[in-house]
């Protein structure tokens, strides 16, 4: 396992009974990957795999040498998770209480608790936002108090799932520059290509699968397939383009 920060064999992802990424054999080890791939194409799936949000109906998930279903609390505090709409994880009412609470277990004392939550959200350009109900914050503060709470903790991997849908271009900024500082290991899905040309690793999935992966040169190859047609695929958007499958080709 060295070396080896998070391993999905052969990974099938299921929802409800219902197959939705196929043999998918991976090893995200590099420290930004980003996964790219049409509405419905599988990317929250994966992502869900990492965490134990879902469970592989075949293969296993392993991240730093965790396994993900046998283990899924130990999973869940290495593996960091955004998601696309912030409200499904604010438990608390205000941004204050919701860092505070993600920093129990860190911070037992309750004044450098607070202290420390304050400092995170200062950081994050929330401060004058801290005691407003999370309701009466934009969708944009929402997701950065979100992403706050998650940081607090200090996960060895962060997922985010579509982060950038909700922020204006200074926050969007923001967030790439965050994430560029952070140490801990990225996985992102988005339809953002500005976003993910910033990772070192592009995954693109297709219909449950993944079809390629390979560096942020990836990007154009994928733009056009999104226009023209992925490889294999019997339609074509665009009579007569050309569909080279050439290097980057996972299958
Ligand atoms: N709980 C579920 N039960 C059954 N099918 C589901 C469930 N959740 C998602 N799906 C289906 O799984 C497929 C992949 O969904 P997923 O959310 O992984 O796609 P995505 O690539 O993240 O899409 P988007 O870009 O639209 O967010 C979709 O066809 C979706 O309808």
């Amino acid at each position: 396992m060295d070396g080896v920060d998070v391993l999905l064999p052969g990974v099938d992802g299921q929802r409800e009974d219902t197959a939705i990424l196929r043999g998918v054999t991976t090893r995200l080890d590099g420290p930004r990957t980003a996964v790219v791939g049409l509405n419905g194409s599988g990317k929250s799936t994966l992502l869900r795999l990492l965490n134990g949000l879902v469970s592989p109906s075949n293969g296993t998930v392993s991240v730093h040498g965790i396994d993900v279903a046998a283990s899924r609390k130990a999973a869940r505090a290495a593996v960091g998770f955004v998601f696309t709409d912030p409200l499904a994880q604010l438990l608390m009412p205000t941004p204050l209480e919701d860092v505070e609470l993600s920093l129990r277990d860190g911070y037992p004392d309750s004044a450098q608790r607070r202290r420390r939550a304050v400092e995170l959200l200062t950081e994050a350009g929330l401060a004058d936002r801290m005691h407003h109900s999370v309701h009466d914050l934009s969708g944009g503060q929402r997701q950065l108090t979100a992403l706050t709470a998650v940081l607090a903790v200090e996960p060895s991997v962060l997922v985010l799932d579509e982060p950038t849908t909700l922020l204006d271009l200074r926050n969007r900024a923001r967030l790439i520059d965050r994430l560029d500082r952070l140490p801990q290991q990225v996985v992102i899905a988005t339809h953002d290509l500005g976003l993910a040309a910033t990772a070192d690793r592009i995954l693109v999935v297709h219909e449950g699968r993944l079809v390629a992966d390979g560096g942020p040169e990836l990007l154009d190859r994928y733009h056009e397939w999104c226009v023209s047609g992925f490889p294999g695929e019997e339609a074509s958007a665009l009579e007569g383009t050309q569909q080279d499958d050439g290097p980057g080709v996972a299958r």
